[in-house]
């Protein structure tokens, strides 16, 4: 499905810790391989830290005019005027980011449960996050792993762009986007390739050409 609204359809979510071959060389990789939005996503750092991360990150992403987003930190965010903000149940609500956020700027929410989506919250957000579709070793701290038919049923019930996140590589990135979804969020499927800018292609390549 193309959404005017939201463009991007492969979506790279870094730490420096999940990229063994250094997480800007990863990610200057990733995007020449047709990654077109970028989230750093840094659990563990202090805010001085990752926001130094931040920056070095953004003056990558903003030589290649890829969108950066901010996972969970509004103060991170804030300061690299990045393009977004990834928050979650446990995070600070959307709601209240809607209040100092530019309007140009973006919201991402995680749907763990279905009630969410008939909140302020979901109806603040510009993109929810099916998460996680599949089980996975990166991010074990979930509720609930949606699968295909969760897709289906979060697409009937939003228009909001919907972004697929978990377990997701080039064997299922297809039947993931006949789902519903518009964009694949991936972290090992890139950053633990060998060679990330041909993970990058050929996941890319499989969101596109539809077979
Ligand atoms: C694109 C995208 N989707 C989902 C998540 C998960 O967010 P959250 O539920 O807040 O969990 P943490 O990432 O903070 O552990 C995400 N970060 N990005
Ligand atoms: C951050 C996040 N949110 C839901 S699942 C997940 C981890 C996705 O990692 P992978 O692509 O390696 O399964
Ligand atoms: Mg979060």
């Amino acid at each position: 499905m193309n959404n005017p609204r939201f463009p991007y359809k492969l979506y790279l979510v870094v730490s420096e810790a999940n990229c063994k071959l250094g997480m800007l060389k990863v990610v200057e990789e990733a995007i020449l391989g047709g990654v077109d939005m970028v989230q750093l996503r840094e659990k563990h750092l202090n805010t001085e830290d990752y926001l130094r991360s931040a920056r070095r990150l953004k003056t990558l992403t903003d030589s290649y005019n890829i969108p950066l987003v901010i996972n969970d930190n509004l103060q991170v965010a804030q300061q690299v005027n990045s393009f977004g903000i990834h928050v979650g149940c446990n995070d600070i609500p959307p709601t209240v980011i809607r209040k100092t956020w530019h309007s140009w700027q973006s919201i991402g929410y995680s749907v763990e449960y279905l009630h969410q989506l008939q909140t302020e919250e979901a109806a603040t957000a510009d993109y929810l996050a099916v998460s996680p579709v599949f089980d996975t070793p990166t991010k074990t701290d979930t509720v609930n792993s949606w699968g295909l038919k969760g897709i289906e049923t979060i697409r009937q019930l939003t228009t909001k762009p919907l972004i697929a996140i978990g377990g997701i590589g080039t064997g299922n990135v297809r039947e993931v986007m006949n789902a519903g979804a518009d964009c694949i969020a991936v972290i090992s499927a890139i950053c633990s390739a060998e060679d990330p800018q041909k993970a990058a292609y050929q996941l890319k390549e499989a969101i596109i050409k539809p077979k």
